[in-house]
């Protein structure tokens, strides 16, 4: 498919993809979409599902206003089995998953489409023709990662205890040369979305002319 990159945003849960994803498409409007994956955890307080936006009529409020598609393991096997994700990882106790028409519609839509996956999910998307820009959100350090976790007050001792342990994996994982095309240490906010800025003005600058240009024909 033609069009910009899509970005894949990695790294510990906690570490602030969601953060730094929200302060992109607060920025730059009608440039990024946001491809929903399904999940079998329940949802958070005032998590929005996929499902309740599928009539909204502006599709591009509802690929970024969605958390997840939230689903439950019976169906969500059944669709792994079908071949319905790119990639599906287990994650905490959970199934999570990209399927392939949340990021075909987003991209059909020339947007930049991100992707928030786990490092399996980086391993996985690597076997596919995807060629996204891979960017990894790491936290200063394990400390901050558990007092952000905690303060996120999202987990229970289990849930946080299971990812911080994956948060160890992943940072070890991370590390490997080659696997990112750029790692961030998220320790102030603003500097960290400077960096990812950085990384993804091509792409930006790319939809912006795009735009420019049917507004201007
Ligand atoms: N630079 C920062 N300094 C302080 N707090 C931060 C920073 N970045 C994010 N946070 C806070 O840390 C918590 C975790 O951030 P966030 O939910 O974005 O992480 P995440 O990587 O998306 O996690 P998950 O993978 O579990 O969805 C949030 O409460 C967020 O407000
Ligand atoms: N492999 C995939 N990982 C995903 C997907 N969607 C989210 N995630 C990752 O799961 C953890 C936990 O997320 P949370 O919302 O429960 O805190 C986090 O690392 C996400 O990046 C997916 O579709 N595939």
């Amino acid at each position: 498919m033609e069009g910009p990159r899509p970005v894949v945003l990695s790294g510990p849960s906690g570490a602030g993809k969601s953060t730094l994803m929200k302060m992109l498409l607060r920025d730059y409007d009608g440039v990024f979409g946001f491809s929903v994956s399904h999940t079998t955890r329940s949802p958070r307080p005032g998590e929005v599902d996929g499902k309740g936006t599928m009539d909204i009529s502006d599709t591009l409020q509802a690929f970024n206003q969605a958390d997840y598609h939230f689903s439950n393991r019976e169906a969500m096997q059944e669709d792994i089995d079908d071949g319905t994700y790119i990639e599906n990882a287990e994650f905490s106790g959970n199934l999570y998953g990209t399927s392939k028409s949340s990021v075909d519609e987003v991209r059909a839509n020339g947007l930049i489409c991100i992707l928030d996956v786990d490092i399996q999910g980086v391993r996985n998307i690597k076997q596919t023709d995807l060629d996204p820009i891979y960017v990894s959100i790491q936290p200063p350090s394990m400390e901050i990662l558990e007092k952000r976790l905690r303060d996120r007050n999202t987990e229970t001792e289990e849930s946080l205890l299971k990812r911080l342990e994956a948060a160890r994996v992943d940072m070890e994982l991370s590390n490997e040369p080659g696997v990112f095309d750029m790692l961030i240490v998220n320790d102030d906010l603003e500097e960290a979305y400077e960096k990812l800025q950085s990384v993804l003005i091509e792409e930006i600058t790319k939809v912006q002319s795009t735009k420019k240009e049917r507004c201007n024909s």
